[in-house]
């Protein structure tokens, strides 16, 4: 395998690499922004691929937030998109549940584990759910709670799927309900199991930490329909219909985005160092994961 090539300053490499592809698949956190700090010169670099007509959508294991939010939060850091280009790990979680699992009624409810961005995109498919951020959950677990949880007679009989994401409001209640639910048969679905999320300028526990604990209790992983699930490529170009060899995953993670462009056989994938992985990782011998290019921030793109 050649070592990836350096693009930061090489305005001639840079330009040979764009021409490869027409089509630029774009990790989130770690690439554009941390949190909301955009990075530098990023919307310069959207509208730079834009005005060689080069296509984008924005692929994100973020769960936290719908294609409607990403909308919002793309229009408030100043870069020009639209709904359709954002393809988030809540939103292929919504469709495979939807689409391709299609449980039969009534037992098709789902225990969601996460916050409002799961929620709103399993509303647009249609797809029922209990817990999420409904407040009756954020409380600690009572006495009768165990009682009630063991009996049944705190659960919902039409819940068949358990989905995980990244929940900031974790607690032992949600915990045990949801095992409960597994217990007794429910699908084990994840959004996405990265293990940290970057943002503040520093990494914070991701959502494969926050669905640990269950992980560990029910001794096994749930199918996890962000990157690099090739679920969630298949979905993406069934809806974009774009030329998997004249497209590019750019991201900052090795072993989510990377390793999605890579199984996913695209043209490229470009690794950027503002986010999750280090070059040492990639740039070690025998590193399993190798981008076929990298460069310190996005922005380097318009240099
Ligand atoms: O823990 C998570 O959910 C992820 O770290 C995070 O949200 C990744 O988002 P992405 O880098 O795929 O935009
Ligand atoms: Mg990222």
């Amino acid at each position: 395998m050649s070592p990836p090539k350096y693009l930061t300053g090489d305005k001639a490499g840079i330009e040979e690499f764009l021409s490869r592809f027409d089509v630029f698949l774009f990790d989130c956190d770690g690439v554009l922004w941390s949190g909301d700090h955009l990075y530098p010169k990023v919307a310069e670099t959207i509208g730079m691929l834009r005005s060689k007509g080069k296509q984008l959508v924005f692929v994100t294991n973020n769960s936290t937030k719908s294609r409607a939010d990403y909308k919002k939060k793309f229009d408030k850091m100043g870069i020009e998109t639209n709904e359709e280009e954002v393809f988030g790990s809540s939103y292929s979680a919504a469709v495979y549940i939807a689409r391709i699992l299609k449980l039969p009624a009534p037992k098709n409810k789902v225990f969601v584990l996460g916050e409002s961005g799961i929620e709103q995109e399993l509303n647009a498919e249609g797809v029922r759910y209990i817990c999420g951020t409904d407040p009756a959950f954020r409380r600690d677990i009572e006495p009768e709670d165990f009682t009630n949880i063991a009996n049944g007679s705190a659960l919902d009989p039409e819940v068949g799927i358990v989905l995980s994401g990244l929940d900031f409001h974790l607690n032992y209640l949600k915990m045990a309900t949801a095992f409960q639910y597994l217990q007794r048969g429910a699908v084990f679905l994840a959004t996405n199991t990265d293990s940290t999320l970057p943002t503040a300028h520093s990494l914070f526990p991701g959502a494969g930490s926050a669905g640990a604990g269950l992980v560990k209790a029910i001794g096994r992983e749930p199918l996890a329909l962000g990157k690099p699930s090739q679920a969630m490529m298949d979905a993406i170009e069934g809806k974009f219909h774009f030329d998997r060899s004249r497209t590019c995953m750019v991201g900052d993670r090795l072993n989510t985005d990377i390793q999605f462009g890579i199984e996913g056989k695209l043209g490229g994938t470009l690794a950027v160092l503002t986010g999750v992985s280090k070059k040492e990782e990639f740039l070690a011998e025998g590193a399993p994961t190798v981008p076929m290019a990298y460069m310190d921030t996005l922005g380097d793109l318009v240099g």
